[in-house]
């Protein structure tokens, strides 16, 4: 172990971030009743060109509109190879009130994109005097992003979260592949006559997530496209949450409950966190590092692994 600890992540929850076109205003005030923890208002690819402004305007009225509840409140703003992401962040920070939390990076390919980001949000929020200052989430959804994800997590003091994006990402890597995340027909392996389908997604996935790890960020998994694959959806997210992910997108309402219910650990799974973490308080009184549990070993790493599920009920207990 380094003799630098692990920094923990933002503590807040993040199990479901709600996507909704800023053109599609009649959206808004449902995503806002939502049970998603976080809402993303897109100006970015669900945004037609000829619409942009139209968006930016409908998002900078409805932020200060709307009664947003807790929830972490982002803006995808629109990728820095295009004419509009300037245009995005000053009439943000120059117009939208104080309730905004973060802004959403798109496309992000290495540090010295946040950086760029970060000098105008910081030009625009000393101008303007606004005193909240706005955190920052980044998809990683480009070969350049998966190839610089440790040295962009570490880019800002802003930095707050990544997303895998897998759309983009798939077409960055040339997948042969029109889905959204999810399984995947073509990737499979046989054994015996068997096909199994492993998981196409698994390494950007486990790349991201000890990015944010190490430099205390919250790693979520993105998009899944069709919304008609509940089964589908869960098995994705259980994945991404066996891999450490607190998180995913949700780009239609029935996918919001799917996604908490997993990012939410169960009862038994607290209670047995619990449970493990009372067995090693005596193995420590006794003098013992390891004891047994349920027949199973549990040593001192199995306190820190029971604190991610009670730290994880705790935050949803409020
Ligand atoms: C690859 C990426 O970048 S993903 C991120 C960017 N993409 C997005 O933001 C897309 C977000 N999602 C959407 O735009 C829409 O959900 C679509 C286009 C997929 C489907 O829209 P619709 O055809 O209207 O969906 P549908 O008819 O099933 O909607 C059912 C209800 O949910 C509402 N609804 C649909 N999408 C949303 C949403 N994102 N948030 C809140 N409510 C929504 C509808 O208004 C409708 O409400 P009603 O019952 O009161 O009439
Ligand atoms: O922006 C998200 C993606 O999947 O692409
Ligand atoms: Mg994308």
């Amino acid at each position: 172990m380094s003799f630098r600890t692990q920094p923990l992540p933002p503590a807040r929850l993040n199990r479901c971030q709600l996507f909704g076109p800023g053109s599609r205003e009649s959206l808004f005030e449902k995503m806002a009743k939502s049970a998603a923890d976080v809402i993303n208002l897109d100006l970015e690819d669900s945004v037609a060109p000829a619409d942009k402004d139209r968006a930016r305007a409908n998002i900078i009225q409805a932020i200060g509109d709307i009664d947003w509840g807790d929830k972490t409140l982002s803006v995808r703003i629109n990728g820095l190879d295009t004419p509009f992401w300037y245009r995005d962040v000053v009439d943000l920070l120059e117009q939208a009130g104080d309730r905004l939390d973060q802004i959403m990076i798109p496309k992000a390919g290495n540090a010295s994109d946040i950086y760029a980001v970060d000098a105008l949000v910081t030009a625009v929020e000393r101008a303007k005097g606004r005193s909240k200052r706005i955190n920052f989430e980044v998809i990683i959804e480009s070969a350049a992003g998966i190839c610089h994800v440790e040295e962009i997590a570490a880019s800002s003091p802003r930095m707050q979260a990544i997303s895998l994006g897998a759309a983009d990402f798939a077409a960055s890597m040339g997948m042969a592949t029109t889905g959204i995340g999810g399984t995947q027909e073509n990737y499979y392996m046989i054994r015996e006559g068997q096909k199994y389908w492993p998981d196409p997604w698994h390494w950007a996935q486990t790349a991201i997530v000890a990015a944010c790890r190490a430099h205390g960020l919250l790693p979520v998994d993105g998009p899944f496209g069709d919304f008609s694959d509940q089964d589908g959806f869960v098995a994705q997210a259980r994945r991404s949450a066996t891999l450490g992910m607190v998180g995913k997108w949700a780009i239609h309402p029935s996918q919001i409950a799917l996604a908490n219910e997993v990012f939410s650990p169960s009862e038994a799974a607290v209670a047995e966190a619990r449970e493990i973490l009372a067995a090693m308080e005596k193995a420590k009184a006794e003098g013992a590092g390891a004891t047994v549990y349920k027949g199973r070993l549990v040593d001192i790493a199995s306190i820190k692994q029971a604190e991610v599920i009670v730290r994880q009920a705790e935050l949803i207990a409020g």
